[in-house]
């Protein structure tokens, strides 16, 4: 991959270890990062991701693996690497008797070729807030800021963990096109979230964690063999719901197009991405729409 910082790896970690008292919180986590990736980390509450994210920001030291971030090891790197870094810290409240404008204006001084804190502002949607102190601000409006701080000192690599929480939809589908100015700037996003329609929307591939440890890694698309799987083509026919599982869902649909003037309450279904994660979570995985044997068994 060709981007403006070459072509090794931003991230590389390797058998990372954490435990918290008897919690192994993180149990022998891999994962590779490409410079100009995006990364999208999925998993359960409590899977180790923030964790994660924490010992590669340096905000948290590690008991064992190897880590590095832009060629360094974060529990070591220095300032200049630090600049390089964009964080989005979870709701701080220091400096919340600033105003929006002063707080962006204030950080952006912090870093040796920031971003212009203006286009920063109208970016992530707070051009009416710039003079409203940041304690005044609503949740989602807070989290904005807080972007708008990860981002302003033109980072290399940001990290976002679950950026999005508590943004109206409106301000989700905002800040979806700023991480895509992101990456055409070549920014190197790893982010955590919840939101799969988000994972699938912002990112080139998706980790899912569970219990510390990467359980599956692939594109959107590809994730868990979710590109090879059967559609389903489902329709009424006599009163009953008739379904046929197949490779060729569109030979299907014309076969039925020729037999019917217009289908009856025609459906053709893909395995979503969340059928998809909450399969791999389970351990196992079943197709979207696909009925349970009981509901199965009822439309023979
Ligand atoms: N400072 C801490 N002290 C003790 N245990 C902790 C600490 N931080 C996290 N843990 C525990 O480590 C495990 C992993 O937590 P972590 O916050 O990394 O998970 P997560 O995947 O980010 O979860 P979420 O989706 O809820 O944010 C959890 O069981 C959590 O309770």
């Amino acid at each position: 991959m060709t981007t403006r910082h070459g072509t090794a790896p931003a991230i590389e970690v390797a058998g990372l270890r954490k435990r918290y008292g008897q919690k192994q919180a993180v149990d022998g986590l891999d994962l590779q990062v490409a410079a100009g990736e995006i990364v999208a980390i999925l998993g359960p509450n409590g899977a180790g991701k923030t964790t994660t994210v924490e010992i590669l920001e340096g905000y948290r030291h590690r008991d064992d693996g190897h880590v590095r971030v832009l060629g360094e090891d974060p529990q070591t790197a220095g300032r200049a690497w630090r600049a390089r870094i964009g964080v989005v810290l979870q709701g701080t409240n220091d400096l919340a008797e600033a105003s929006v404008g002063e707080l962006v204006r204030h950080f952006s001084r912090f870093y040796p070729d920031p971003r212009d804190p203006d286009e920063v502002i109208d970016a992530v949607g707070l051009r009416e807030k710039v003079r409203v102190r940041a304690r005044q601000l609503s949740g989602g409006q807070r989290r904005r800021l807080d972007v708008a701080l990860g981002i302003v000192g033109r980072p290399d690599l940001v990290f976002l963990d679950e950026p999005t929480t508590g943004f109206d939809p409106q301000a989700r589908r905002s800040f979806w096109d700023l991480v895509e100015s992101l990456r055409t700037d070549g920014t190197t996003i790893l982010l955590t979230t919840h939101y799969l329609e988000e994972a699938e929307r912002l990112a080139d591939r998706v980790v899912v964690v569970a219990d510390g440890r990467v359980v599956a890694e692939g594109t959107p698309d590809d994730l868990g063999g979710r590109g090879a799987r059967q559609a389903v083509v489902r329709w009424v026919e006599d009163g009953a719901v008739r379904e046929v599982r197949t490779d060729t869902p569109t030979r299907t649909v014309a076969e039925l197009a020729a037999r019917f003037d217009e289908v009856p309450e025609l459906q053709v279904l893909r395995p979503t991405l969340e059928d998809v994660y909450l399969g791999l979570l389970q351990g196992a995985t079943a197709p979207a729409g696909e009925p349970t044997d009981a509901k199965q068994e009822a439309l023979r």
